[in-house]
């Protein structure tokens, strides 16, 4: 369906994408997330033929991004806010751009029954939600009845009612037979959805595939905290004598790397250096900080990264 290989992009000094090889599978919902900066938006203004690669290759449906004319026709995006006429209602302004098309207008019911905005589909947009924007915006992407639909982040300042609305609608298109593309920079607004989830930071591919593959690579930990706080030092001593990899949690525990068998080991190590546990418990991390740890933290994070290596660069 979406394969790259090396694709890149560079805009002056900043590497928006680099060395980009990629093999999206053909139905489902693929999430494309990544840190604000990250290069969601360039894939996708690539992939969708509005920015040339400025190396490596695209294809999209099998034929080349270079030659997007081959094969828009049977792909939907929504890589902004829409422009819509506000004085009209949704139902015009999806006619007269089925009309500039050359598309039936009878694609304008169907579309509006598929996001849910039949019955709305008489008031001007002025008066809709944000929410109700993006499924129109999402609405015009459906109207070609497209393939695969590219959608960049949808759920952008939606509140919580919006995403999950949002969400529902992706995951009916999914199950309609299309493969739809979807970015976010937040993993928990679109990960309940995804049945792959590519992952990329500083333009830099992370993780490609599915989901369940990503929560394999959870770090396993046990969390002890001792009878009494003093002893959080001594507990820690204790372990790392025993050869354990320890943490300070910051919250009066140790993060110990073990698998929750070794739990019981653990609790030996702690009573032989003379320190009774107040509990032990197995953790393991969530998707959301398996992102976190991939995509390096937040925007300032990757803000300071993209200043350095320009800084190197130069
Ligand atoms: N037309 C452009 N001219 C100059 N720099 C650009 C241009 N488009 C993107 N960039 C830069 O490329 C990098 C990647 O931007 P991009 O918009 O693709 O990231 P993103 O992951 O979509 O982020 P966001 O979620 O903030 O849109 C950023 O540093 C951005 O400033």
């Amino acid at each position: 369906m979406i394969t790259t290989a090396g694709l890149a992009r560079r805009f002056g000094e900043v590497t928006a994408l680099e060395g980009l090889t990629l093999e999206l599978p053909e139905a489902g919902v693929i999430g494309l997330v990544g840190p604000n900066g990250s290069g969601k938006s360039t894939l996708i203004r690539m992939l969708l033929g509005l920015v040339a690669p400025t190396s490596g290759t695209g294809h999209v449906l099998g034929e080349p991004i270079t030659d997007p004319e081959r094969y828009l026709g049977r792909v939907g995006g929504l890589v902004e806010n829409p422009a819509f006429v506000p004085g009209l209602s949704a139902r015009a302004n999806l006619l007269s751009l089925a009309r500039l098309r050359g598309l039936p207008p009878s694609r304008v019911d169907e579309v509006l029954r598929t996001v849910g905005l039949t019955g709305r589909d008489r008031e001007p947009v002025k008066r809709f939600s944000l929410g109700m924007k993006q499924r129109l915006g999402i609405a015009v992407a459906l109207l070609p009845d497209p393939e695969l639909l590219v959608l960049d982040e949808p759920t952008n300042g939606l509140d919580p009612s919006g995403i999950v609305e949002i969400r529902g609608l992706l995951a009916g298109l999914a199950r309609s037979g299309r493969t739809v593309l979807v970015s976010s920079h937040l993993l928990s607004e679109i990960e309940a959805v995804c049945d792959h989830l590519v992952v990329i930071r500083f333009g830099h591919l992370v993780y490609s595939g599915p989901i369940t593959g990503l929560l394999g690579r959870t770090r396993q930990r046990i969390e002890v905290a001792p009878e009494h706080d003093h002893d959080l030092a001594a507990l820690h001593s204790a372990l790392s004598a025993d050869g354990w990899q320890v943490e300070h949690t910051g919250d009066g525990r140790l993060g110990v790397v073990a698998e929750e068998h070794q739990g019981p080991d653990i609790n030996r190590a702690a009573a032989r250096g003379g320190i009774t546990l107040r509990s032990l418990t197995a953790v393991r991390s969530s998707l959301e900080e398996i992102f976190l740890e991939m995509t390096g933290g937040n925007d300032q994070d990757l803000t300071a990264a993209r200043a350095a290596a320009a800084e190197k660069r130069a």
